[in-house]
């Protein structure tokens, strides 16, 4: 059975002292239990902090974005060799703020991915729709070509290791969830297209996340669905106890 993995993605929030109570409350009172993964997507400034105080517990701590080379004349920009360096664990990639305020490509995604795999990073790849294509019933097919052009290339298993969040772009932020249906039925669309260009045993292993306005009131209806294994949260992970809740659900 696929482990639940409930990821707080911060955005650009808090201050390090805020970050660090944060991490040091979520990891006294995290569940303890094997069935759940709980991860928190912070700003760079505070990733070595956070990795160090999240040590001898169960939390992770992930990037929000990274570069694909290991270093050069880039900038403001950060590698994943950095990441790796600090003991960060996981990273998200092609999250749509990134799509639509940085110019983040699938092309640049795929690099990314490949990237994160050589450096032995696990990507939370970020995939999903506007309201625009939802309406004009694009969401399967903009959906599939987002998943095939970020996992091209890659193997069955780093395909397998590959965490793959579904985000409507109408629901983040805007407090409109997708119903649980709606979201589970691209999760399995997504775990086909991960069938079609890998295995039946790859895509059973793929963890998908569904993420948009995710809070503890709907959790439990989310993660209940056969094709969600967790949630990628922005709002509702700023608050300790907030994301405690969403952990925890991920235990049932
Ligand atoms: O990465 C998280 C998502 O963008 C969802 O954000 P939200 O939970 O605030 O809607």
């Amino acid at each position: 059975m696929r482990k639940k993995v409930i990821a707080g993605n911060w955005k650009m929030n808090k201050v390090l002292s805020e970050a660090n109570s944060f991490v040091d409350e979520v990891k006294e009172k995290a569940p303890k239990s094997d069935k759940v993964e709980a991860i928190v997507c912070a700003p760079y400034p505070f990733l070595a902090s956070l990795v160090e105080r999240s040590q001898g517990s169960q939390v992770k701590i992930a990037a929000q974005n990274m570069h694909f080379e290991e270093s050069g004349a880039f900038t403001g920009e950060v590698s994943p060799v950095m990441l790796k360096d600090l003991g960060v664990s996981h990273v998200v990639l092609g999250h749509s703020e990134r799509r639509e305020l940085f110019a983040e490509t699938d092309e640049t995604v795929n690099k990314k991915t490949h990237a994160a795999f050589q450096h032995d990073l696990t990507p939370i790849v970020c995939v999903g729709e506007t309201l625009e294509q939802r309406e004009a019933n694009e969401t399967m097919s903009l959906v599939e070509d987002q998943v095939k052009k970020a996992l091209n290339g890659l193997s069955a298993d780093q395909v397998a290791k590959t965490i793959i969040a579904y985000e409507p772009i109408w629901a983040i932020g805007t407090g409109k969830t997708a119903t649980s249906e709606q979201a589970n039925e691209v999760c399995t669309h997504i775990r086909n297209v991960v069938k079609e260009v890998t295995s039946e045993e790859t895509a059973e292993q793929v963890v998908i996340q569904y993420g948009g306005s995710v809070k503890p009131a709907n959790v439990d209806e989310l993660l209940a669905q056969s094709d969600i294994d967790g949630a990628l949260v922005g709002g509702a992970s700023l608050e300790a106890d907030s994301f405690l809740q969403l952990v925890e659900a991920g235990t049932k």
